[in-house]
């Protein structure tokens, strides 16, 4: 041991605090663990909503198993890639991978992406009690089925700003009957075939789909008991958390548990001043906690619901069964579901959204002021006649090296070199009518942060091609946490807007909404040495162009896993 101490330069009182620390970890039995998974990847047939398709499952399960682990454990997962002809990787959505960019699962970015036969192990620590998700990062395989929960307990005799006697989760997704291969072709071919309307919409990977409306369908059976409601049983009088997370391809939601308020208190891994909401939005990419009291009449079950917002919906509510004991688990709620918030109430969002801030005892105030502000217009475009989304005008695209593996081996030919464009005319550009020239172009050009530098970014939104429309794009971080300073109704006004922002006691999470026609502005650190994906989470809107990649100290990363490579030209 004093070889070690030696080494390190500690000196007596430093061996005495470490010594008084190691006893204090064994007393509380805060030791680290390491979980080793091991998940195997195939398309199986599955009928989540009675409908029978094909989906990616791990185990033979979609969703995937539901990852546990204590803040400061490692996780090692290998992926065995089972999916015969087709590429995966898996995204740890929340995680910030410090120390262990490479681990980020996102490809062309952090790793090229896994071929069939080949087993890929992530190795990763998950440094913040909270909950997070996985899913993949590869095409649009996401909306095959390949997603799951990750709950990252507070480590023991850690008291957390709420109490509960159990837990639920939700996890919500939208379903279509279309393979990702067909959508993913429609959504590049010159007439544009756009996805639409999700089927149906999944609570824990069960939702219904109506055969008998469809007319008779050799691959739709209602009785498949894979598809039978998922219900959730509650004791009267005992208060639980439930973790929502929203796995959707396309949709936002609008979640209600029928006659119970919900008290939204942790938003990706952090703790909100609670408040209390009869239903709660929620968008793809972000998580929740809120804590529900089963306080109602026992005699009876009741519907948890699930209905699209900010979009027309054509997609029946999803529900589930909060199962009051001892009443049958599957035992129909004996009204009907409710059907939420107006689907085109956005101030009714908008609020909401302002209404997450930090709770006070947790509060981590965001640096004063920034070294840097890059504004991103979301404007939709066409190239060649395709549907394209773009960023500044320009239309994302990923390169065949993953940044990590160029930069840190200077490939510079890999990648544009020329910077990304850093805002858009803003004094001239209308946001609110249709481009006259929608063309645009593309690059897999990128933001170079200075490590360590407080970076703002502001999302703007605009009309897209159809007249009167500007839709809601929840932008997701890898890598880091944002502090959210505000949202703002039509064009950010550099001069005036960042005057307004909440410097008190923002939020911080990884995933926000970019409301129609408005503005979203976050601040955060570039302290993570790596390549980081900053990108709209609809599956079809980043498959179309609608991200950007940042890079901060990528010389400080160390040595790069060789199992990261095998594509472009790290082969
Ligand atoms: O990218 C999209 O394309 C369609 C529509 O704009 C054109 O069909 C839609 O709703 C999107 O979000």
């Amino acid at each position: 041991m004093s070889s070690i101490f030696s080494h390190h330069g500690l000196q007596a009182s430093q061996y005495t605090i470490f010594f008084f620390l190691s006893i204090c970890l064994a007393f509380f039995n805060v030791e680290a663990k390491v979980h080793h998974l091991k998940w195997e990847i195939k398309y199986e047939f599955k009928s989540p909503d009675c409908f029978k398709k094909l989906a990616i499952t791990i185990n033979g399960l979609t969703p995937g198993p539901t990852v546990t682990a204590t803040q400061g454990d490692t996780l090692v997962i290998d992926v065995t890639n089972s999916l015969l002809t087709e590429n995966v990787a898996i995204h740890w959505h929340g995680i910030r991978q410090i120390g262990t960019p490479w681990s980020d699962g996102t490809e062309g970015v952090t790793q090229c992406p896994v071929q069939p036969g080949e087993t890929f192990t992530y190795r990763f620590v998950v440094d913040r009690a909270g909950t997070y998700m996985y899913h993949a990062h590869y095409g649009m395989q996401r909306s095959a089925g390949l997603n799951g929960l990750i709950r990252v307990l507070v480590p023991e005799g850690t008291v957390e700003p709420f109490e509960y006697d159990d837990e639920r989760h939700l996890l919500l997704n939208d379903w279509w009957h279309k393979s990702t291969y067909e959508q993913a072709a429609g959504l590049s071919s010159p007439t544009f075939d756009w996805v639409g309307e999700p089927q149906s919409l999944l609570i824990n990977g069960r939702g219904k789909y109506s055969c008998s409306l469809a007319g008779a369908m050799d691959s739709c059976n209602e009785v498949n008991s894979e598809c039978l409601p998922e219900s959730l049983t509650v004791v009267q009088g005992k208060t639980y958390r439930f973790r929502i997370a929203s796995v959707a391809s396309l949709s936002a939601f609008n979640l209600e548990i029928e006659g119970h308020s919900m008290t939204i208190v942790e938003a990706d891994g952090h703790y909100v001043d609670p408040v209390v909401v009869k239903n709660l939005n929620i968008y793809s990419g972000e998580t929740y906690s809120v804590i529900v009291k089963a306080d109602q009449d026992n005699s009876r079950n009741y519907w948890v619901a699930l209905n699209v917002v900010s979009r027309k919906p054509n997609t029946p509510t999803g529900t589930a069964i909060l199962n009051y004991y001892p009443n049958h688990p599957l035992k129909s709620p004996p009204t009907v579901a409710p059907v939420g918030a107006l689907w085109n109430d956005t101030a009714y969002r908008v609020n909401q959204s302002k209404s997450i801030v930090s709770h006070p005892n947790y509060i981590e105030a965001p640096p004063r002021t920034t070294d840097r502000t890059i504004i991103l217009l979301n404007t939709q475009n066409k190239i060649n006649g395709h549907m394209k989304w773009a960023i500044n005008n320009v239309s994302f695209t990923l390169p065949t090296t993953p940044y990590l593996i160029a930069m840190k081996n200077k490939l510079h030919h890999v990648f544009s070199q020329k910077p990304a464009p850093e805002t858009y005319d803003y004094v001239n550009y209308d946001i609110h009518t249709v481009l006259s020239n929608p063309n645009t172009s593309s690059s897999n050009s990128i933001y170079k942060l200075e490590f360590g530098s407080t970076v703002d970014i502001i999302l703007q939104n605009a009309n897209t091609l159809s007249p009167n429309n500007s839709e809601t794009h929840p932008w997701h971080l890898h890598g880091h946490d944002f502090w959210v300073l505000g949202f703002g109704e039509n064009k950010f006004d550099p001069k005036v807007d960042p005057k307004n922002y909440n410097l008190v006691n923002p939020i911080q999470r990884n995933t926000v909404p970019l409301h129609p026609y408005g503005w979203t502005a976050l601040r955060f650190r570039a302290n993570n040495p790596g390549v980081w994906a900053f990108h709209c989470h609809i599956e079809a809107h980043f498959f179309m162009g609608m991200g950007v990649v940042f890079e901060a100290g990528v010389e400080k990363v160390g040595n790069l896993p060789k199992s990261i490579r095998g594509c472009g030209e790290s082969k």
